[in-house]
């Protein structure tokens, strides 16, 4: 299994992204630029946390123009995995890959801090490894986090178990429906306001992000 991780302007977040499938799964991982046009012998992408372009306009608007952006449509129209987590995730409501927007947190604040989610569908090739309903702890840290879509398309999610991880305890940003995670209706692209590379070793303070890139490894298997 190939894997790409994307690196915009302003992405801080590759790095962590790359080890945690190099370092720590021994997986076959590249690097590659926003500049390019091409993802093809790859298997999957992942868009990385970090703040794009400085999050001008909006946290994500101005990357999703960016040359990278219709190999990524093109891997999630080939049904190839396509994770975007955080500032990643934001990237793919902005070229509308996935429904909905991340707005400002509603405290208006950075919001940095571990989040206790429940995995709401372990049914999809990011979350086999879970157990359904798990309860997991997962490090977040943005400021547009805050999930919005309007009642006809959060019914549509629940309804087709779209919404993949929730936040639980407590709601960091003032996400509608407490959505921390969606994926779309096919299940091959994920966006994640929570950070799973920033908890795949002990060290980091937790391993409850691992078992989602051991679930793409498996599914990168199967494909
Ligand atoms: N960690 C991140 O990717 C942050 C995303 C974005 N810069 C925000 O603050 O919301």
């Amino acid at each position: 299994m190939k894997i790409a991780v994307v690196v915009f302007p302003g992405s801080n977040c590759d790095v962590d992204m790359y080890e945690a499938f190099h370092s720590v799964l021994k997986a076959d991982v590249k690097y590659v630029s926003y500049k390019e046009k091409s993802l093809d012998g790859f298997d999957m992408v992942a868009l990385p946390g970090g703040f794009s372009y400085g999050d001008y306009l909006r946290a994500g608007a101005i990357a999703r123009f960016s040359n990278i952006i219709l190999a990524v449509q093109k891997m999630a129209d080939e049904g190839k995995l396509v994770l975007g987590v955080c500032n990643g995730f934001q990237i793919l409501t902005e070229m509308g890959l996935l429904p909905g927007a991340l707005k400002r947190n509603d405290s208006l604040q950075f919001v940095c801090k571990d989040a206790d989610l429940r995995v709401e569908n372990a049914k999809t090739p990011f979350t086999t490894e879970y157990q359904e309903y798990q309860e997991i702890k997962i490090p977040i840290a943005h400021g547009e986090g805050s999930y919005y879509a309007d009642e006809d398309v959060l019914d549509e999610l629940e309804k087709n178990n779209q919404v993949v991880f929730r936040y639980i305890k407590n709601n960091p940003n003032g996400s509608l429906h407490d959505i921390a995670g969606i994926c779309n209706k096919r299940g091959n692209v994920l966006g994640m306001m929570p950070h799973p590379e920033r908890a795949v070793e002990a060290i980091l303070g937790g391993v409850d992000g691992l078992p989602l890139f051991k679930s793409v490894l498996k599914a990168g298997v199967k494909a």
